[in-house]
């Protein structure tokens, strides 16, 4: 059985999503899971990109120990020199230089000719291999490239001393035989490509992410390039977890395996989903909540009857624990400690206490607590952490009449501790729960996305809502879940605006990271 290195991109593949933008704090939340999922390499951003991604990736290279962390710059020394400092106290320093090799970017983006993209390449990677002990090289758009040109310089670039050669498919174009050609192609007119790994990026353009991946796979590739979740540019990146799902189902035919974690997998979504925003859709394979529902009587007989006639992955396989103790409000400390470990959480003391407060706040509400619940409680509180001076909602009241002026009242601490208390108006219940919140917060805010989802089923389901909003001239996300809608919303929006003042606030005062 050959092993297949992981090398997650979440943190900068995955964040170039529209919409999404983590501070580097809840960067560093999600390296450590990826950590804990067994990632091989992970890269944890740009880092001459921002001054809040060099932040970020220097403290995850300084803090991650179990796996390899990278960062990203094109052929240039300001890029490589970035990265450098945000990457050198890492064990074993790793970059990723890239650059195109097609003639539509060569020609229209990089206006550089052929030959001179040889000469940045070489250059670079020589440059960089004079610091960084391991430097993989990436051929940006590999898949729309002349296959004799790409063939000439990968070969300088390993004499250059690239260890890693990466060929991305970068706007998700190739089928599937057409990538495992590819791959095939290099291996067999490259000279020195046995002294590299090879790597396979896709993109989910055409969605053939995953099947790319696994034919990259079954051709040679070494390394599998993706996101947790499939989040990325545009359609996204590859699904990680699909690719080492399928490799472990399907082991015999692929013969070949990855050393991930699988029962990591659902909660690495769900931290993913949480922070970056990005829902997850009910049908996603292996990480949608749907993914191992059975809904039809066919189907469902089938399973009673034995069920490996529909199920080919348990949901344990990811880390979805057998419901055998179901959660009420009649259970106890010991029972919801136990589930929490189950479901692979690792939380303070301080904050176990606070999640089971949580949990039987909603018990009381709920007649039955699924695992989806809980997993929205307890990423709360893992993420709650992250937040540190900001807005905290006391409370709030919504008047609303079909005949009525729709009105709010609502109390908030601001960061400074100051207790506030408004009214507004407004043309529903949230928008005049958003105008009394705005009343309080000091600077414009404006709405530009909301987005309601049901956590679960029934009716008593929780409310998940995610908006976008710019605030301060930033961009920003924000999530809340509660079992009602009104108050789902409101939290939601402080937490949008929160994650722009945590941002300011690690950006300016370094020393919170360490
Ligand atoms: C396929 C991918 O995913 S590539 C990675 C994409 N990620 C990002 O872009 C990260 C976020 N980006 C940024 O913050 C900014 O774009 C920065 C800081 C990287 C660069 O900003 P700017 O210097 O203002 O340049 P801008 O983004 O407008 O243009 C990119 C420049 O880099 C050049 N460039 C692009 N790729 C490369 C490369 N691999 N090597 C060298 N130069 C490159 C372009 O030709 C262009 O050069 P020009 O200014 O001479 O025309
Ligand atoms: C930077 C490279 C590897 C990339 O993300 C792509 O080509 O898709
Ligand atoms: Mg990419």
């Amino acid at each position: 059985m050959r092993k297949v290195n992981i090398f997650d991109t979440t943190l900068r593949d995955g964040e170039q999503s529209a919409g999404v933008n983590l501070n580097a704090l809840e960067k560093l939340e999600i390296a450590k899971q990826l950590e804990r999922l067994g990632v091989d390499i992970m890269e944890a951003g740009f880092p001459a990109s921002s001054k809040g991604d060099f932040q970020a990736v220097k403290s995850i290279a300084e803090t991650v120990k179990n796996s390899s962390v990278t960062g990203l710059a094109r052929t240039n020394k300001k890029d490589i020199d970035a990265a450098w400092e945000a990457l050198k106290n890492s064990e074993e320093p790793r970059l990723h230089v890239f650059i195109a090799t097609s003639p539509i970017h060569m020609t229209h983006k990089l206006k550089k000719t052929p030959n001179e993209v040889i000469e940045s390449a070489v250059e670079a990677v020589k440059y960089a291999k004079s610091k960084f002990s391991h430097v993989q090289w990436s051929a940006e758009d590999s898949c729309r490239s002349d296959k004799w040109y790409l063939a000439e310089i990968i070969t300088k670039v390993i004499d250059a001393g690239a260890s890693v050669i990466n060929l991305p498919d970068t706007v998700g174009y190739r089928s599937p035989e057409e990538y495992g050609e590819l791959f095939r192609f290099v291996q067999e007119h490259v000279p020195n490509i046995h002294r590299v790994v090879l790597s396979a990026h896709c993109h989910d353009d055409l969605g053939m992410a995953t099947a790319n991946s696994l034919a990259a796979i079954e051709a040679g590739a070494g390394q599998i390039e993706g996101t947790i979740n499939g989040i990325g540019e545009r359609a996204g990146n590859a699904a990680l977890e699909e690719i080492a799902v399928a490799l472990h189902i399907r082991q015999n035919f692929y013969q070949a395996m990855t050393t991930l974690k699988l029962d990591e997998v659902k909660r690495s979504s769900q931290l993913i989903s949480k922070l970056t925003g990005m829902t997850v859709p009910g049908n996603k394979a292996v990480v949608g909540a749907n993914a191992f529902a059975h809904e039809s009587g066919i189907h469902q007989d089938g399973v009673l009857k034995e069920a490996t006639t529909y199920e080919i992955i348990t949901p344990e396989l990811i880390g979805v624990s057998s419901n055998n103790l179901v959660l009420g409000k009649h259970s106890g400390r010991h029972a919801f400690k136990d589930k929490v470990a189950k479901l692979g959480f690792e939380l303070s003391k301080e904050r176990l206490n606070e999640a089971f407060e949580a949990f039987k706040e909603l018990a009381d509400k709920k007649k039955e607590i699924t695992e989806d619940d809980l997993f929205a409680i307890l990423t709360d509180k893992q993420t709650e952490a992250l937040e540190l001076k900001k807005y905290q909602l006391k409370h709030f009241q919504v008047q609303y009449g079909t005949l009525n002026i729709t009105t709010a009242t609502a109390a908030v601490v601001t960061p400074d501790g100051t207790y506030l208390e408004e009214a507004a108006t407004g043309s529903g219940s949230v928008e005049a729960i958003y105008n009394t919140l705005s009343r309080m917060i000091e600077g414009p805010i404006e709405l530009k996305d909301y987005k309601l989802n049901s956590i679960g089923g029934g009716r008593d389901a929780l409310a998940d809502v995610y908006v976008n909003i710019i605030y301060a001239g930033v961009e920003s996300g924000g999530r809340g879940s509660a079992q009602d809608v009104l108050e789902a919303s409101a939290k939601a929006y402080l937490n949008a605006v929160n994650r722009v003042i945590v941002n300011e606030q690690v950006t300016l005062a370094k020393s919170h990271l360490s």
